[in-house]
């Protein structure tokens, strides 16, 4: 009889204490990257990255919250710092040599919006990192999980840095309680006037001929009373949104990249590809009847189905070479988040097999939803004008994988450093777009986060 008594399930420390005894017996060094795992009971994943003094610190939670990944430190990491072109990009993604990798490895990390623009110190063009600790939550089971480097000059030494990351780790301490922050200042770039040039500039005749889609955006910066814990914000912002996908990249203590972004870029897995058009936006109605009211004019609205259709019809075309099939919904649904509501397209394509994910970020990322149409004047026009540094608001965040890859595009986001904070914002500018509605479109789109800085 096959003894079926469930083990008893260890605690964090347990685990902790299993992988190092696991690590004391590699005594030679594996061929490239191995992957050590032990499953636990679990712990709030925030709580305990925020209590973690090992950089860089990464969260990433999927859509729908079946998923959730904290890690810490990192065994391999890649930054580009500066300005990059794809060719650079590309021999990134390259380096990840995956098959000197366990197949369960994950690079998280991210890259900015333009890859031709300055980039924000510490994010770079693009960084991605291959954690040292990582905890893995699949729905309700959790696994920490310790990475070594078999390729790393000593083999002693690799061993030593892993117990050590390991050992130095702290238990979870509650996050400190929601509170709002007395606002000191508030500065929007563009301003107000600048912002209805500029929709006036891109929406004119001439100019929609050959660019008819530029998405305009807005950073607006807050200087608060006191410092901003970056954790328990996101902790908040999860809550409202749980539709959404979390993410958090911090790479120097005082500096953290948040978001709670509704969008994906895309999601594969094998030669399974899931993407979509999410564009056209609306408010949420205080009632049943006006939420639903307000809902159908969206669906009937031809400026808001252009914004998408744009969106769905780009996404098609540039998946075509990539992709055996692909199909998008004919009809655009709704997306609900907490304070608004969005056109949304499914989009799903069976990838040609030889297809990378590299392939894959180049060929999606920026979609028309962020940047424009054509990709290359829109995005002239916003380097040019916008007057601001995007950094990584707009750009691809997520984690690389042999199998599984998955990135989210970081809208709905937010740079905390202290007790300044910069909030981004952007709405699709297409022929038909007012300056004030599209201005409001963004107080929209910030509202949740604002709701839970400030007293309003
Ligand atoms: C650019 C953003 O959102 C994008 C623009 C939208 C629009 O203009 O309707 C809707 C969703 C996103 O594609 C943002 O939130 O910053
Ligand atoms: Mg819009």
């Amino acid at each position: 009889m096959p003894d079926s008594t469930p083990q008893p399930i260890a605690n964090l420390a347990d685990a902790i204490t299993a992988l190092a005894s696991q690590i004391q017996a590699m005594t030679q060094a594996p061929d490239g990257v191995r992957l050590l795992s032990e499953p636990f009971s679990g712990v709030p994943m925030l709580a305990w990255l925020a209590s973690q003094n090992q950089t860089p610190k990464v969260y990433w939670q999927s859509r729908g919250h079946q998923k959730e990944s904290a890690a810490v430190g990192a065994v391999r990491e890649y930054l580009l710092p500066h300005t990059a072109n794809s060719k650079e990009f590309e021999h990134l993604y390259q380096q990840l040599d995956w098959q000197r990798h366990d197949s369960e490895c994950r690079y998280y990390g991210g890259c900015s919006f333009d890859w031709q623009a300055s980039a924000w110190k510490h994010y770079g063009s693009a960084r991605f990192a291959l954690p040292r600790i990582e905890i893995r939550r699949q729905q309700r089971d959790f696994q920490l999980l310790v990475a070594l480097d078999g390729d790393s000059p000593s083999w002693a030494q690799e061993r030593q840095a892993a117990l050590e990351a390991l050992q130095g780790l702290k238990p979870p301490r509650p996050l400190p309680p929601p509170q709002k922050y007395p606002l000191q200042s508030r500065l929007d770039k563009p301003n107000y006037q600048t912002w209805c040039d500029l929709v006036d500039e891109v929406t004119a005749g001439d100019f929609v001929k050959h660019t008819p889609k530029v998405v305009l955006s807005r950073v607006t910066e807050l200087a608060l009373a006191r410092r901003v814990d970056p954790w328990s914000l996101l902790a908040l912002w999860q809550g409202r949104n749980p539709n959404s996908y979390q993410f958090a990249f911090q790479y120097s203590a005082h500096d953290t990249f948040i978001s709670c972004s509704p969008e994906r870029l895309f999601r594969r897995q094998l030669t399974s590809l899931s993407t979509e058009a999410l564009a056209g936006t609306t408010t949420r109605g205080t009632s049943e009847s006006e939420d639903q009211a307000l809902a159908q004019a969206l669906l009937d609205d031809s400026k808001n189905s252009h914004e998408n259709q744009l969106v769905a019809d780009h996404i098609l075309e540039s998946l075509a070479p990539l992709s055996d099939a692909v199909e998008a919904d004919d009809k655009p649904s709704l997306f609900k988040l907490n304070r608004i509501q969005h056109l949304h397209r499914a989009i799903d394509a069976e990838l040609k097999s030889e297809v990378n994910d590299w392939q894959l970020l180049r060929a999606l990322h920026p979609t028309p939803a962020v940047g424009g149409l054509p990709r290359a004047s829109a995005m002239d026009y916003i380097r040019r004008n916008e007057g601001y540094q995007r950094g990584w608001y707009s750009g691809a965040c997520g984690f690389f994988g042999q199998q599984h890859s998955e990135f989210s595009v970081a809208i709905r986001s937010a740079r905390v450093r202290d007790d300044h904070i910069q909030l981004f914002a952007g709405a699709g500018i297409v022929q038909g777009s007012n300056a004030d509605a599209e201005w409001n479109e963004l107080e929209n789109k910030l509202a949740t986060i604002m709701s839970l800085l400030l007293e309003l």
